[in-house]
This record gives C-alpha cells, sequence and structure tokens, in this order.
C-alpha cells in the first residue's frame, strides 16, 4: 500500500516567531503495541468536531501512519523538522516531529524495539515542553515492564518526568481526573507490602502542599477542599485496626490546616467515594494506588485523566494503559486521550490567566 507520509513541508509556511501560547501540544507515541498510536489518529481525524487543541507527535511516522489504518482512518501523515511547522499543518494532516527514531507497528506484540521508541518519544515530547516548543506533554500508554527491559530506570512516566523536570519525586504528584472525582495516591508504583511504611507526616504534608497549589494554579479553583483518606478499615476504629490514622495522619492534617490549607479526616475510605460524600471535596488524598484509582476508574474509566502535578510543565495523559488485548482492531475508546488533551490545554489557559 503507498505511504501518505511527506516530508513536504513547502505548502506550509513556518510560524517564524509563534508566541508559546500558540505552541502545539506535543504527544508522545506511547507502546507501538498497544492502543496509543491509534487512539493518537482517531483523535486526530476528529480534531474539528471535538475541537481539539492542535497537536504534534513526537516521532513514529510509519507507526502512526499503519495504527490509522488499522481502524480504517484516513490520516494524512507529515513529518516536520520544527515545532513551529504543526499549527499550520495540524488542520490538514497529523505532524510528526523528526524523520528518525521510527519503527514497526506491532499491536498485541510487545518487543524492545517498540519500547525503545516509546522511551525515544517521551523523553523527545518531554524535552519539547521543557523547552517552550510545546506548551505541554500528553503521554499515550507506555508498558512499564516493556520500558524496563530498554534500561528505562523509573517505575513510571510520574517519576521519569520528576526526574527531567528536576523535581524531587515526593513533589511530582499523581492526581487521577474525572468527571465525578479527583484522586491522587499518596505512594504510587510501590508493592502494597511497602505502602505502611512509606505512610509519613513529612510526604501527606509535601503531597498535600502540591494539591492545593496545583488545583488553584491548574483548575482555577479558589480554595481547594482535600479530603485525606485513613490507611485502614475504618480509618483505624480509633486505634483498634491500626495506628497510622493517629500517630501519623491525623497530625499530618492538623498541620495541614494550621498551614491553611483545607484538608479533612482521616475518612474511611470506604464510604468517602460515596456520591453523597464527593460533593464534600474537591479531591482525594489516598494512602495507595489502587485506593485512589478504583474508584476513579471505576466511576470515569472512559473520561478519566491522569495529570503529574507539582511540575514546571503541564503533563497529562489518559488513563488506562496499554490495552494490549485489544490493540489494532478499532475498538479502544480514545474518550479518555480527548480528555487528556482537553485538559492539557486548559491548564495551560488556567496557568497563562494566573501570572
Ligand atoms: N499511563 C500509562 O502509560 C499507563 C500504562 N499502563 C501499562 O499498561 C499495561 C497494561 O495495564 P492494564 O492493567 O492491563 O490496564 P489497561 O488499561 O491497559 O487495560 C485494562 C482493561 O481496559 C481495557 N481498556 C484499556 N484502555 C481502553 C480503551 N481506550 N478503550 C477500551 N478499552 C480499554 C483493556 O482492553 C483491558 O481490558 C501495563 O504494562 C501497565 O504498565 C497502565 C496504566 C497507565
Ligand atoms: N496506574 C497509573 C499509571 O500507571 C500511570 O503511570 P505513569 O506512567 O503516568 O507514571
Amino acid at each position: 500500500m503507498r505511504s501518505s507520509i511527506t516530508t513536504d513541508a513547502r505548502a506550509v509556511a513556518p510560524l517564524a516567531n509563534a508566541p508559546l501560547a500558540l505552541s502545539p501540544l506535543a504527544v508522545s507515541l506511547g507502546d507501538p503495541a498497544g492502543v496509543g498510536p491509534e487512539l493518537i489518529a482517531a483523535a486526530w481525524a476528529d480534531r474539528a468536531a471535538l475541537d481539539l487543541p492542535p497537536f504534534l507527535v513526537a516521532g513514529g511516522a510509519h507507526v502512526l501512519e499503519a495504527a490509522a489504518k488499522s481502524r480504517g482512518l484516513d490520516v494524512p501523515v507529515r513529518i516536520i523538522e520544527d515545532p513551529r511547522e504543526a499549527l499550520a499543518m495540524y488542520a490538514h494532516a497529523l505532524p510528526v516531529l523528526g524523520a528518525g527514531g521510527d519503527g514497526r507497528y506491532t499491536p498485541g506484540k510487545p518487543d524492545r524495539e517498540g519500547a525503545a521508541l516509546a522511551l525515544h518519544s517521551l523523553e523527545l515530547a518531554t524535552s519539547l515542553a521543557l523547552s517552550g516548543a510545546a506548551s505541554a506533554v500528553v503521554t499515550a500508554p507506555v508498558s512499564k515492564a516493556a520500558l524496563a527491559e530498554v534500561g528505562f530506570a523509573f517505575p513510571g512516566q510520574t517519576e521519569y518526568l520528576a526526574h527531567a523536570c528536576d523535581v524531587p519525586e515526593d513533589d511530582a504528584v499523581m492526581l487521577l481526573a474525572g468527571p465525578s472525582l479527583k484522586a491522587v495516591p499518596l505512594t504510587i508504583h510501590v508493592a502494597i507490602s511497602e505502602v505502611a511504611g512509606l505512610i509519613t507526616q513529612e510526604l501527606i504534608l509535601r503531597r498535600a502542599r502540591v494539591i492545593d497549589r496545583a488545583l488553584r494554579r491548574d483548575f482555577g479553583l479558589a480554595a481547594p477542599r482535600i479530603a485525606v483518606a485513613g490507611l485502614n478499615p475504618h480509618a483505624g476504629e480509633k486505634g483498634r485496626m491500626g495506628m497510622e490514622e493517629r500517630e501519623i495522619i491525623g497530625p499530618a492534617i492538623g498541620r495541614l490546616i494550621a498551614e491553611g490549607i483545607a484538608a479533612t479526616g482521616p475518612h474511611p475510605a470506604d464510604t468517602m467515594f460515596a456520591p453523597h460524600k464527593r460533593g464534600t471535596y474537591d479531591v482525594a488524598l489516598a494512602m495507595y494506588h489502587d485506593q485512589a484509582l478504583v474508584p476513579l476508574k471505576t466511576l470515569d474509566f472512559d473520561e478519566g485523566v491522569n495529570m503529574t502535578l507539582g511540575l514546571p510543565i503541564v503533563r497529562t495523559s489518559p488513563d488506562h494503559g496499554t490495552a494490549i488485548d485489544i490493540a489494532g482492531q478499532g475498538i479502544a475508546n480514545p474518550a479518555s486521550l480527548v480528555a487528556a488533551l482537553r485538559m492539557a490545554a486548559q491548564a495551560v489557559a488556567h496557568r497563562a490567566a494566573s501570572r
């Protein structure tokens, strides 16, 4: 089949002095074995109807072209050499930065070559946001296990982004946000057997301070209300089922309130996500990954967004993973990626307005 990829940018006037506010979003490709590339192509194909903010993709032109075809989409892919070409290109073709670092489309069959391409794309997209050539980075799903096999030394992209942005890991906060709920896991990519030992007053204070600042700066909330979960059943039942609430979480909440942060809790985690409770706070600070992500994905799987708070750059991602089981079948839902693109653009706008 004839390829529609072209590097001919003659029809496109380069934007010589594009202001930062007009920079495109930089989208990383994700693992070529997963649903990331086809969802990127699907989002671009629907860009006008969905009124999506302009974006470019960091590498992977051939993967994107093949992924689009797998969904029966007509997506002309154009390689650009300068991110500033993306804005004018976007209406007519999917702009992909850089002819180098391409690979094969391998839906459902992860391999090291694909993981290396995913890593290259993540690094390129991040560097574009850090330099201001892109207004934000939106990451498509990667396989953590596959990335580890090609030397990625971080448990996830959140920790990588903290490192790339020179932010301490404790101040890079994973927020999952959907129409029904915002939730943050205090501890992130760690084994459940390690969780209790990692819960400290210091970590709760640091995460909550970042949440408070970021909900003001990136979401425009005037006084964010943070509901802090307990760790144990019934939030410890007055010390009968664990002491973390009395010795660590409760005192940390007291210190946050003394700082002027609207924190409450510790709340029993089994009831704090019930509909009548969710209206009483803006964000839930949960003690571990699944305590936050299970309610979020149960309520808002299709439109959930993963955003990293506390970075100098805006970073969002779909809430789901690589979905290897359905990659290439044309059935993966692009709604979460679409929500991630929108949330990134909104956060950029909020930051610009608050300057
Ligand atoms: N932000 C990221 O890069 C994330 C990456 N992962 C990675 O993804 C891999 C697979 O993780 P899983 O736990 O299996 O979660 P997953 O989200 O990839 O899949 C869970 C289930 O949801 C379905 N699903 C996922 N996205 C969908 C979509 N857009 N439309 C329709 N159905 C969808 C899948 O088919 C599967 O049945 C792991 O290697 C993990 O490291 C997981 C979460 C986030
Ligand atoms: N379960 C959420 C997740 O794995 C997202 O991780 P990250 O790669 O965004 O750090």
